[in-house]
């Protein structure tokens, strides 16, 4: 789904029908995480008056839990009827319904894998793909890459093929490192702590008229720090080789550029949401040369970070 949401913004709209229900899960979707942070970092009015957002939130998580649920529903009657144990003859909601025994909790995280899946990896590879078309010299790198570890482009791709693909990867993570396509991790602190000489109270609320009324959090801005010079030689260049195992001795610090976050709450979907990038860039990259030839798009937040407009490519066949 994260890659049909892609299909529609930049290889023409009507790949989707506006209303099937593949596109009206993805409008869902978005529609939740891009307005979870303005219902959660403003003042909450929400939780003493349903203002019009908090409305119109909940009938849209509504659909989206229906919709779902029906998915959810036919992969566990697949499940049941399917005979093999062998977890490569599941799908991805598959596994985790067979692996978890409590049926509320497996639909609760086969729902949340596809809230946060969608838009997460729809943008990062909107701006990955604006990346390569307007850096003609690095997509030759990714391309004569690509030819080498598959001279025939009808190859079926392998994980050995994608073990080979050291260039692509690293240009994947240093557009996460210059735009990384979730700016930022929240934390909620346990005890009271000081950093750097501020004094954060633990988390739970600030108390005041509205009783209850804000959770403070500790923001890790990765988009800030990948760009910062005391943490990355040459911060202000783009050099995907400065992941290269040549490139060793370049000061680059290991937190600096957190794109799926850190510690026990980091993204769960980073190596589904890694390998899709990587097959994608594989094939599209490999059969064709991608090029922008309109206004320079400006990155904008949304609830990502990703170009803002229209991605019009040119796609010639190699
Ligand atoms: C390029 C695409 C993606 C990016 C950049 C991304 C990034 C992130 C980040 C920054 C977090 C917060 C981590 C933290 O607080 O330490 C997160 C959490 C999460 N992500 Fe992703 N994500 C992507 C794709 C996906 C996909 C495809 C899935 C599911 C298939 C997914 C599932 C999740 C889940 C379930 C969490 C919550 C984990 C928890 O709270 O324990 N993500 N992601």
């Amino acid at each position: 789904m994260g890659i049909g949401m892609y299909r529609t913004r930049c290889l023409g709209r009507g790949s989707l029908v506006p209303d099937s229900e593949p596109q009206k899960i993805i409008d869902a979707a978005k529609f939740a995480l891009r307005n979870v942070a303005v219902l959660e970092l403003k003042a909450p009015f929400w939780r003493y008056i349903p203002t019009p957002l908090w409305t119109r939130y909940v009938r849209n998580m509504n659909y989206f839990i229906e919709v779902c649920m029906k998915y959810i529903d036919a992969a566990t009657e697949r499940l049941k009827k399917k005979k093999s144990t062998n977890e490569e003859d599941h799908s991805l909601v598959e596994r985790i319904l067979a692996t978890e025994t409590n049926p509320k909790v497996a639909y609760i995280l086969a729902l949340d894998l596809i809230l946060v899946g969608i838009d997460t990896i729809s943008m990062a590879v909107c701006s990955i793909l604006y990346q390569l078309a307007t850096r003609q010299e690095e997509q030759e790198k990714v391309y004569q890459e690509l030819l080498k570890i598959l001279p025939d482009p009808n190859t079926p791709l392998t994980t050995s093929h994608l073990d080979q693909a050291i260039y692509t990867k690293a240009f994947i993570r240093e557009v996460f490192r210059m735009y990384s396509t979730v700016i930022g991790n929240g934390r909620t602190l346990q005890n009271d702590t000081t950093i750097c000489g501020y004094k954060v109270p633990k988390g739970v609320t600030i108390d005041n008229l509205l009783i209850n009324l804000m959770t403070v959090q500790v923001v890790f801005p990765t988009v800030v720090t990948g760009n910062m010079k005391e943490y990355v030689n040459d911060a202000n260049i783009f050099k995907p080789s400065r992941w290269l195992k040549a490139a060793s001795d370049q000061k680059l610090h290991p937190f600096a550029s957190l794109p799926y976050g850190y510690g026990a709450r980091m993204c769960l979907g980073r190596r589904f949401a890694d390998l899709e990038m990587q097959v994608l860039l594989a094939k599209l990259i490999r059969s064709y040369k991608l090029e922008y030839h309109h206004q320079p798009l400006k990155y904008k937040v949304t609830f990502m970070y990703a170009p803002d407009g229209e991605l019009r490519f040119k796609c010639t066949k190699r």
